[in-house]
């Protein structure tokens, strides 16, 4: 969509049969200062509301309003929820040049706090002109195709290092590794850091478990410290942006740790970015890395480099690292699509496998390997949906949005729906390669890594991330559940995460 197209109000199409903004179903009535806030304490009162099961609590209201309805905020600002693609379609569609995010009042606040460390808010909580500037630097030291698979070959070691981490993490009698997201959390970091700055932050260096972490802090690696303390800083995001913003008037808990967490982040990351920044502004290497490409960068101070880096890390810890999990519960819980898998992966390595390094010329000759991440995203999208503010009125379900208007997209909810997609709970990658299948789904009704202009900037790195690591790990081990009964419970913690650890047996093939 360009420029112009965006001028012309998507309004003027069918005008007359527009229902009210004021007629779009939702909870009522709104009260003052707390608008329908009412009815989630009312719910939370007999136990079906939950901060950490928001994602069941959305789909249970769809059920009862349908896939558009109207809530009202703090402050009664009011806020319309949509599950449907056709109508994701058309906020993408129709967002501008600089679409609108609402940021993350409470980190853009703490920032702001220390400008002696952040030159701004970042590029996720910056909106309009100041946005649209960032990006456009940042977008292409991420985003180049040729910087992903330049750093294939470290993501092979990598690899080496995760799969030799498993082997010491696994019960020596049963083959069983307990909660495989402490591992997955390192293999992301250690990835994203990699990609990022050249260099190996040591995740798979100590393997302490959580409960010395827990007892002893100094015993922590700068791995663990950043790990930990992300975890920590997606637990406040899910209490400050869906709870009431009491932290605007006193420090609360959460706020607290928002603080904690956003500092000890900043303390370890800006160690390591500025020692890479040391080591590596003159060196010569065959690839440029992204700092390097953010260096080349005109306009980009140190400061704005180094907090540019702080929030890839952030970013790239626990939304990929939680994928990781779902994939490999997905795969073990799915025996035959990991046996087509496995051959699929066998099948390409096999006139060519001197060694078990996966790269892009590999990756190009497996759609399976694509259709099974691309249908974990569908069945456990980490992000469970997205928020814009309209930049000009647009229709959606039929009814008459001014702009201005706060938008929730419920992306994970859509995937779950029989509306959208058939046999929504089942695991079954082939619908993704499927003609017939796959001309059913609408091209809106997936989107785990948003759309347009604002669209996730490590889309590439992490599908990339995820082929690679997923093919390694299947190439090397047969996965199974303890118990094959076991049902993947979800928490909410901001994005969307394992309730519970994920125990699976790793036999060595
Ligand atoms: C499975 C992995 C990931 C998922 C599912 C994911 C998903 C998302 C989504 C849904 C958005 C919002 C897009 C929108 O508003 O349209 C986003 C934004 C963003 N993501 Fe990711 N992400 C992932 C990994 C990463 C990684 C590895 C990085 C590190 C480079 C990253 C950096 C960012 C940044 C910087 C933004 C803000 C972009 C902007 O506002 O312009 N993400 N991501």
């Amino acid at each position: 969509m360009n420029e112009k197209d965006d001028d012309h109000n998507q309004l003027n199409n069918g005008k007359q049969s527009l229902k009210p903004f004021s007629s779009i179903p939702g909870p009522w009535p709104s009260l003052p200062l707390i608008g329908t806030g009412w009815y989630n304490f009312y719910y939370s009162l007999v136990g079906r509301y939950d901060l950490n099961k928001l994602h069941e609590f959305n789909i249970e209201k769809y059920h009862k309003y349908g896939p558009i309805f109207c809530e009202e905020y703090q402050w009664r600002q009011p806020v319309v929820n949509i599950f449907d693609p056709v109508d994701y379609e058309t906020v993408f569609k129709y967002q501008g040049r600089c679409p609108i995010r609402p940021s993350n009042e409470f980190v853009s606040y703490f920032r702001r706090s220390r400008p002696d460390r952040y030159p701004s808010v970042g590029l996720t909580n910056l909106n309009g002109d100041e946005w649209y500037d960032q990006r456009k630097k940042l977008e292409p030291s991420i985003m180049k195709l040729s910087t992903i698979n330049e750093n294939m070959l470290n993501q092979n070691e990598i690899c080496n290092d995760f799969i030799e981490y498993l082997r010491q993490c696994m019960n020596p009698d049963t083959n069983i590794v307990d909660n495989i997201q402490e591992a997955t959390y390192r293999l992301s970091l250690e990835s994203i850091c990699m990609l990022c700055l050249d260099t190996r932050i040591g995740a798979f260096d100590s393997k302490t478990n959580t409960q010395q972490q827990q007892s002893s802090s100094e015993t922590s690696t700068d791995a663990e410290i950043l790990i930990e303390s992300t975890k920590l800083l997606f637990d406040t995001f899910n209490e400050l942006y869906y709870s009431y913003p009491w932290w605007k008037f006193m420090k609360t808990n959460a706020y607290n740790n928002l603080e904690k967490a956003e500092s000890m982040i900043y303390d370890v990351a800006s160690k390591h970015v500025q020692n890479a920044i040391d080591n590596q502004i003159n060196e010569i290497s065959d690839h440029e890395t992204v700092l390097q490409k953010l260096f080349k960068t005109e306009q980009l101070t140190n400061d704005e480099i180094k907090m540019a880096i702080i929030d890839f890390i952030i970013g790239g810890i626990f939304t990929v690292s939680n994928t990781f999990a779902f994939l490999f519960y997905h795969l073990a819980a799915n025996q035959r699509v990991q046996d087509k898998l496995y051959d699929e992966i066998r099948s390409v390595k096999i006139d060519d496998d001197d060694n078990d390094d996966i790269l892009p010329k590999h990756l190009a000759k497996m759609p399976y390997l694509k259709a099974c991440v691309q249908e974990c995203f569908r069945l456990t999208c980490p992000v469970p949906g997205i928020m814009r503010i309209t930049t000009q009125p647009i229709q959606l379900s039929g009814y008459e949005i001014p702009a201005n208007t706060m938008i929730f997209a419920h992306l994970m909810a859509t995937c779950r729906l029989s509306e959208y997609f058939k046999n929504p709970d089942q695991f079954f990658p082939e619908r993704w390669l499927d003609p017939l299948e796959k001309q059913k789904i609408h091209p809106f009704a997936l989107l785990p890594f948003g759309y347009g202009g604002r669209m996730c900037l490590g889309k590439r790195f992490s599908e990339s991330e995820l082929y690679l690591s997923c093919a390694r790990l299947i190439q090397s081990f047969r996965l199974q559940l303890i118990d094959p009964k076991q049902q993947l419970e979800l928490k909410h913690v901001f994005v969307v995460i394992p309730a519970n650890p994920i125990s699976i047996k790793l036999t060595p093939r």
